[in-house]
């Protein structure tokens, strides 16, 4: 049995007053996720990746087609799902800010149907292991973005899931909290959990999934370790070096094999070469005129979604 099987997956949105055309946000979407695996999915705004969260978290039905989490039909079987399922979203949405974040815990956990010493005990496990002990008493209005998203995951688990999904869970945090968050999701990794992660981040999706499924208008476009994605884009080669004189910018931009020189944001000069001789041409040449910041590199999973979706609802960093 998988995690996570999605089967000709169809949704769309209604017809508005004025008859304006219908949205198909979902378009016959196959995704299968197994056990103990994090999947992310990336695609950009408006690609259905919350409309497909929203289906398997059982808040919004499927068109036509299914979706079942360990062998539980979302649609027919939805109080099964919800059992199994821990949902995080990003942002703001669904803490209440003027309670601590143990009183926040505690209502959730009770939600889950426990009560007396047990919620007691779990609620403060929680705390404690995502770091939020020593704040626990405070209103979660006083709490950084990061510290929200410590306690969404806390709300997340408070049912002890199998299967986690994570909405954005790291839009808007500052690069440390989204690193610790990460290291998080490596925890759920550890304790056999399956998680599906949507992002816009490429770097994140690179860092914690194990598959990645890139989505676009409704459809899934591939699914594939997110090293194999980066082979998709044309297999460039890349120098990024600092501080080039001009002259040898000219004369790198003339060598047979050089497909593109460009500046990047952070001033360093981005060579892409055609093949290893011709990087090694280039190397020789920047080392010749004393540039001493040098560095290659192969694709990655941006280059891919870049390539492959090009910059709509792009966020990147
Ligand atoms: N309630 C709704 N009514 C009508 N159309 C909707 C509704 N919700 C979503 N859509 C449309 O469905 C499509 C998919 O939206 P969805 O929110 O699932 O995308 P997304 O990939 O999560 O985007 P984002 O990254 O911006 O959150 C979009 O065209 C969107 O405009």
């Amino acid at each position: 049995m998988s995690a996570i099987e999605i089967r000709a997956l169809c949704r769309d949105y209604g017809v508005g007053r004025s008859g304006d055309k219908r949205t198909q946000a979902l378009s016959d979407v196959d995704l299968t996720v197994e056990l103990g695996e994090v999947r992310g999915l990336v695609g950009p705004n408006g690609a259905g990746k919350t409309t497909l969260c929203k289906i398997l978290s059982t808040v919004l039905e499927a068109t036509s087609g299914s979706a079942k989490v360990l062998g539980h039909d979302a649609a027919t079987d939805a109080a099964a799902v919800r059992r199994h399922i821990g949902i995080v979203f990003g942002g703001d949405r669904g803490l209440y800010g003027r309670l601590s974040a143990r009183q926040n815990l505690r209502f959730w956990a009770a939600m889950y149907g426990l009560h007396g010493a047990p919620l007691r005990l779990r609620v403060d496990e929680l705390l404690e292991r995502l770091g939020l002990a020593d704040r626990a008493g405070d209103r979660v209005d006083t709490f950084s973005r990061g510290m929200k998203q410590r306690l969404h995951l806390a709300r997340g688990l408070v049912g002890d899931p199998r299967v986690l999904l994570l909405d954005e869970p790291t839009v808007g945090m500052d690069p440390v909290a989204a690193r610790d968050f990460r290291s998080l999701v490596g925890e759920m990794r550890a304790e056999r959990r399956t998680v599906l992660i949507t992002t816009h981040d490429m770097a994140e999706a690179e860092a914690v999934c194990d598959l990645v499924t890139m989505i676009d208008r409704g459809r899934v476009l591939l699914t594939d370790t997110p090293s194999a994605i980066g082979e998709v884009v044309p297999r460039h080669e890349r120098v990024v070096a600092g501080a080039v004189p001009a002259q040898t910018r000219q004369a790198l931009a003339a060598l047979p094999g050089v497909v593109s020189v460009e500046q990047e944001p952070s001033g360093r000069l981005r060579v892409e070469t055609a093949d290893s001789s011709v990087t090694r041409t280039v190397l020789r040449l920047l080392v010749e005129a004393g540039v001493a910041d040098l560095s290659t590199q192969r694709p990655n999973l941006e280059d891919a979604y870049l390539h492959l979706i090009g910059d709509r609802g792009m966020a990147v960093g």
